[in-house]
């Protein structure tokens, strides 16, 4: 079964709807409000829902090994213990910069957690991104950012996408598993200034790109082999933020939003900002890669 038509989940719109993910173990879905600085959880099969206040800024979460999450906070890493509803400090590789915050992160294929980072006013290209390892030590792997977006690893694991919003590009690295290394850095596809601004990014079993874009009121599924886009989900909404697969068989899309920034006429036109929304869209994804902790 195929709907592109995206529904929206009776969940509370966030400020600024970011980094979804899918545990498959719990079916639970799991995003963040950057601004409202909290993690949402919901069972989309019993409609149970769960809010974390965290206390300042969090913008990327993922899973680790032992049923902990890793989380990028405006302070740096963490470890969240959901039960306890506990935060342990990892590193925070931009204490110096308090003008900087984390923004989107995901695993690597090996289990190495990467998370880039972008100014909280204007687009200098003043942040990184770092990659986070099993020993709680953290590299930077780019510098001269300006807003760290939409990460995903091909599934032979031989290439890592990355988007650096205000480049409207999105680009592809060589990437070793092994050492976690990347370079030849090349874009793979343009985005045209009328498809606003590429945000949030995941990808299908089958190597396509699912992008959301900021100021452009879709998600679009784009092959980075020829830069050929090749489907697109329309959303109510203008500022679509991120993407994730979930479901049983991976086979849902479910997709973030945001009401920051919009005025009141804005927000009288689309309501539904900040919402998450589901779609069925045909491909399945792929499960979301792990932390690995040091054995
Ligand atoms: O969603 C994100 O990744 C950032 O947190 C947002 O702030 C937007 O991408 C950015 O503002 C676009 O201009
Ligand atoms: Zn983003």
């Amino acid at each position: 079964m195929v709907n592109q038509q995206p529904e929206v989940l009776a969940v509370e719109p966030a400020l600024l709807g970011e980094g979804p993910l899918w545990l498959p173990e719990s079916k639970q879905l799991v995003w963040v409000d950057i601004e409202g600085k909290c993690i949402h959880m919901l069972s989309p099969g019993t409609g149970a829902q769960r809010v974390i206040m965290v206390g300042e800024r969090i913008s990327a979460i993922v899973p680790a090994e032992d049923g902990r999450l890793v989380c990028a906070l405006q302070s740096g890493f963490y470890f969240l213990d959901l039960q306890k509803e506990g935060l342990e400090w990892i590193a925070d590789p931009e204490s110096d910069q308090p003008g900087n915050r984390f923004n989107d992160g995901k695993c690597d294929p090996a289990g190495r957690f990467w998370a880039g980072t972008m100014p909280l006013e204007g687009n200098e290209p003043v942040g990184s991104l770092y990659r986070l390892d099993q020993d709680g030590s953290v590299r930077r792997m780019l510098s001269e950012v300006r807003c760290s977006n939409g990460l995903a690893w091909n599934p032979d694991a031989a290439a890592m996408y990355f988007i650096d919003t205000y480049t409207r590009r999105i680009d592809r690295f060589d990437y070793d598993a092994r050492t976690g290394s990347i370079g030849n850095r090349r874009a793979v596809v343009h985005i045209p200034p009328e498809q606003g601004l590429p945000d949030g990014m995941t990808i299908d079993a089958e190597g396509m790109l699912w992008v959301a874009f900021w100021g452009g009121s879709c998600v679009a599924r784009l092959n980075p082999g020829s830069g050929e886009w090749l489907q697109r989900v329309e959303l109510p909404v203008s500022q679509v933020t991120s993407c994730c697969f979930g479901g049983d068989g991976l086979e849902e899309l479910y997709i973030t939003s945001a009401r920051t920034g919009l005025s009141e006429e804005q927000l009288q036109k689309e309501p539904l900002a900040g919402s998450v929304f589901r779609c069925i869209p045909g491909v399945r994804g792929l499960p979301a890669n792990v932390y690995k902790l040091q054995a």
